[in-house]
């Protein structure tokens, strides 16, 4: 590899740093010191739309996806930039269903929704799978920005991984929740920046807009609006803009570490708010994202490059185009290198807080009562701390993955945060469901998914791999299991969803439904009522006073 960086790209990329540990030692001096675990952990409730709604990006916009996504779209062209359709209700329905629920009840973790709804059993076990998808994710966002530069230049492997994993527990450990919001913010800002830079030299090189556009329509890059209802086929308008708002729903309705952001703001409507802020700037980094890719295409896909990298991942190629066109403008490597660590630092820092805290609410603090404030707030440094060390350790089995980083993070989200969507879809849409019916979809579809998950990547050796663009699939249509094993990843999160609340409603039948009585107020979202208010008013007469729905309806209307 020739020589990459520059001075002056050290430096850009130590100030990126230096200004991190700067905002988390500035939060660790000021406001309460973080001295107590409602600041450390919910910034005292006090935080404003626009920095949650760029934390809420930053959260899980990692380096996987400013590396991942433009190699998805240099090889497989644009289809994956159908997933922002998914943005609309993957942001509308955490802002009118999931926030008015979670945030009336004042939780802490979004776990206690699961003690109040069903049982402690029941938040035990969302807890612990929130705690491993996490943590397996965090091993995937540290090792991405290493490897790929390892990969493509002199950067040291695991001398940035313990850069990272230090600069990044630091300032978490001392700043709490306060300093990992503001540092998303910055981090964000640094994120578009390297992005832009990418972008505005790629087609300066290419010979401009037009030369761009007319290369990617050559290469058939653009894709076209794909309605082929086939599950199996890896991307689709239905895979990517219905399987996709699962997955949103899966992170920004329930996932710990955005619900966290929404009981931190100072009001419900100020929570509300930031989702919606959320969504321009996550269509932005999208299409940045799509357009990086797009103009790698133009510049590179002449030539072949298979020889000059030590490893054939699509993910690195990423890196070495970029260092290529950045070549001899000089700062500019440093900050696409910042922009790729600003992308990693901020989904670990949200990782470690929220881990901490599920950690302290949900497995700590209820065994340990009397803890004093002081102790707990040391134990949550502690934790943040452990869990920076546990990250570093994940990323070495990270190095064991062959598939695309940005397949092995949305399989994850599939498998585990498609199951945990639908206990709380469950709990929080049927009233009738009960601990058991609970328990039981939880493990079912934690166990269906994992067997579609695991058998996929055992599959995939034997050629299952998804088809390069353009080309029709020639090998055999795989049949009986082999076709469940070939179920497009983006339908993960659907699937585990449905499969958790179909069996926890059978199951809640069969071993005695629950009473509307016996259910903890707050808990249930009126879906009915929301719907019925929808119809007009000599239906609504209709409905409300003949079937026992109606009851059941009118009975809800009333209480909401
Ligand atoms: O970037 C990552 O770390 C994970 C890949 C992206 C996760 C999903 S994709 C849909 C949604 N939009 C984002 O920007 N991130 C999440
Ligand atoms: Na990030």
């Amino acid at each position: 590899m020739g020589k990459h960086f520059t001075a002056a790209d050290y430096v850009i990329f130590a100030l990126l740093l230096a200004a991190s540990i700067g905002i988390g030692l500035y939060h660790a001096l000021s406001g309460g010191r973080q001295r107590t675990t409602q600041e450390f952990l919910l910034a005292d409730r006090s935080m404003s739309c626009l920095p949650i709604s760029l934390s809420l990006l930053a959260s899980f916009q990692s380096a996987v996806a400013i590396i991942g996504v433009p190699a998805e779209v240099y090889a497989h062209g644009t289809q994956y930039w159908f997933i922002g359709c998914a943005y609309f209700l993957g942001l509308l329905i955490p802002a009118h269903v999931f926030i008015p629920v979670l945030y009336k009840l004042q939780l802490s973790s979004a776990y206690q929704y699961l003690e109040l709804r069903f049982s402690k059993a029941v938040r035990i076990c969302g807890t612990l799978a929130f705690i491993f998808q996490t943590v397996v994710y965090m091993g995937v966002c540290v090792y991405t920005p290493a490897f790929a530069l390892n990969a493509a230049t002199e950067f040291e492997l695991w001398g940035s991984v313990l850069a990272t994993g230090l600069v990044c527990t630091l300032y978490t450990t001392i700043g709490g929740l306060k300093a990992v919001i503001w540092t998303d913010v910055f981090q964000t800002v640094v994120m578009f920046a390297g992005q832009l830079a990418v972008i505005v030299v790629g087609v300066h090189q290419t010979g401009g807009v037009s030369e761009v556009w007319r290369k990617v329509r050559e290469g058939n890059r653009i894709a076209a609006l794909d309605l082929n209802p086939d599950p199996t086929e890896r991307h689709t308008f239905w895979t990517l803009g219905v399987g996709g708002v699962f997955l949103m729903l899966s992170l920004y309705g329930v996932n710990q570490a955005q619900v966290q952001r929404y009981l931190s703001a100072r009001t419900e409507k100020e929570a509300v708010r930031s989702c919606y802020m959320a969504f321009p700037s996550l269509q932005l980094s999208l299409a940045l994202s799509c357009v990086m890719g797009l103009v790698m295409f133009a510049l590179y896909c002449g030539e072949d490059h298979s020889d000059k990298l030590a490893t054939s991942s699509k993910d690195a190629m990423v890196i070495y185009f970029v260092m290529d066109m950045l070549q001899g403008l000089p700062g500019l490597p440093g900050l696409f290198v910042a922009c790729l660590f600003s992308a990693a630092l901020s989904t670990i820092s949200s990782a470690f807080n929220s881990l901490a805290t599920v950690t302290m609410e949900d497995l700590v603090k209820p065994h340990f009562p009397a803890m004093t404030e002081a102790r707990a707030t040391l134990l949550s440094k502690a934790l943040a701390l452990s869990y920076g060390l546990l990250c570093m350790a994940m990323a070495y089995f990270t190095h064991l993955m062959d598939d695309s980083v940005l397949q092995v993070a949305l399989k994850i989200f599939g498998m585990v945060g498609g199951p945990v969507l639908g206990l709380f879809c469950l709990g929080m849409f049927f009233p009738w469901a009960n601990a058991t019916g609970a328990l039981a979809g939880l493990g079912t579809g934690l166990a269906l998914a994992f067997w579609v998950g695991i058998g996929s990547i055992v599959a995939r050796g034997s050629g299952a791999r998804p088809l390069p663009a353009g080309c029709t699939r020639t090998a055999p249509r795989p049949s009986g299991l082999h076709r469940l094993y070939s179920l497009s990843y983006m339908w993960y999160s659907a699937f585990g969803c449905f499969t958790v609340i179909l069996t926890g409603l059978v199951v809640s039948f069969l071993t005695g439904p629950m009473k509307e009585e016996d259910v903890t107020p707050g808990t249930i979202y009126p879906l009915m009522g929301k719907l019925v208010c929808f119809l007009p008013e000599h239906l609504k007469k209709k409905l409300c006073c003949v079937t026992p729905l109606g009851q059941t309806v009118s009975g809800i209307m009333n209480k909401y």
